[in-house]
């Protein structure tokens, strides 16, 4: 189903020009690790926003880079448009884009329940999906890559080549991407629940300085994720490894395994109930609502 499409080892600079419509969270994440990495100059960047002071902010944080007010100007003339606002924020977008953009032109859409079937229908240019991660932001974990039908070789290589300065590009399939976003994107968020209740339990049973729990804990995950990836040890491994027959791991590993019990089946669940919701809100507002079934 998936294979690592790239290692990090292509280290030059990008000589491309690269448009960012929304610099909201992500964003401005993947704009911040492009230029802290060194795969692109804020001069070869051009962003717009809705809350144009947004844009104007990321300007003054990485002098060079270029805000306009429009979505129009922020496309016009780009080799890639990373479009990086909400899937129900699209159908806007892609209004104002479909008569400027160019076939020879790459938008790279970043969220999952945009199909790229669906852009492919609307916009006349080369279409990507890449579904990033905050891990990104310290140039850590995958960004997920999809191409569409008119996406050729070196376009893909390009595109590839600058996400390998921040992340492993790793190409899935798009009928995946729910479950791979899942454990990749979602994920970070997920995990940092388990350990903020981890502490607060520390913290409420025994008192600790919830500050030194926090950088007790952190440090824990930033070694544990060492391990699981450099170490290369299973989840299965690990918790052998750590739990002395007849010790106090053993112990805690038992009641947790009875509590969890489900519980992630019921979040995968959770987060597919909720794409599928939002692929009738997105197909609806591309193409409009099916009225009498017609
Ligand atoms: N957060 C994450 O970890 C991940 C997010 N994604 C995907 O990335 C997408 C963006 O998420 P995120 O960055 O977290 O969301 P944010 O709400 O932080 O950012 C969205 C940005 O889009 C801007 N925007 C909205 N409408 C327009 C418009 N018409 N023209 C220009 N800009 C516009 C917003 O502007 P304004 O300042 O006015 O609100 C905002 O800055 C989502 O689809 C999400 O699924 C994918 C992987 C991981
Ligand atoms: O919460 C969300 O919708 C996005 C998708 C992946 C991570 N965040």
């Amino acid at each position: 189903m998936l294979r690592f499409a790239y290692a990090k080892r292509f280290r030059r600079s990008i000589t491309m020009n690269i448009g960012f419509i929304g610099v909201g969270s992500m964003g401005s994440l993947l704009i911040d690790a492009f230029v802290a990495t060194g795969a692109l100059d804020p001069s070869q960047i051009t962003v717009s926003n809705r809350t144009f002071a947004k844009a104007v902010s990321l300007a003054v944080r990485h002098p060079g880079l270029n805000a306009v007010p429009s979505n129009a100007e922020a496309a016009s003339g780009r080799d890639i448009i990373f479009l990086c606002v909400k899937p129900h924020e699209y159908k806007k977008v892609i209004d104002e884009l479909r008569h400027g953009l160019q076939p020879h032109q790459l938008l790279v859409s970043i969220t999952s329940p945009v199909l790229i079937k669906q852009l492919e229908d609307c916009l006349p240019c080369k279409i990507a999906k890449v579904i990033p991660s905050i891990t990104n932001y310290v140039h850590q974990g995958a960004t997920l890559c999809m191409f569409g039908t008119r996406v050729e070789p070196t376009d893909r290589k390009r595109l590839l080549d600058l996400l390998t300065y921040i992340s492993d590009p790793l190409e899935i399939e798009e009928c995946h991407t729910r479950i791979v976003s899942d454990l990749s994107s979602c994920g970070p968020a997920f995990i940092a629940l388990v350990l903020q209740k981890f502490i607060d339990a520390a913290v409420e049973e025994t008192g600790i300085d919830r500050a030194q729990a926090t950088a007790i804990a952190s440090a824990m995950l930033h070694g544990t994720g060492k391990l699981l990836t450099e170490g290369e040890m299973t989840p299965e491994q690990l918790q052998q490894r750590v739990a002395v027959p007849g010790g106090i791991t053993a112990k805690a590993l038992a009641l947790l395994h009875k509590e969890l019990e489900g519980v992630f089946n019921g979040v995968v669940r959770t987060t597919h109930a909720k794409y599928e919701e939002d692929l009738v809100v997105v197909h609806d507002l591309l193409y409009g609502k099916e009225v009498n079934g017609t």
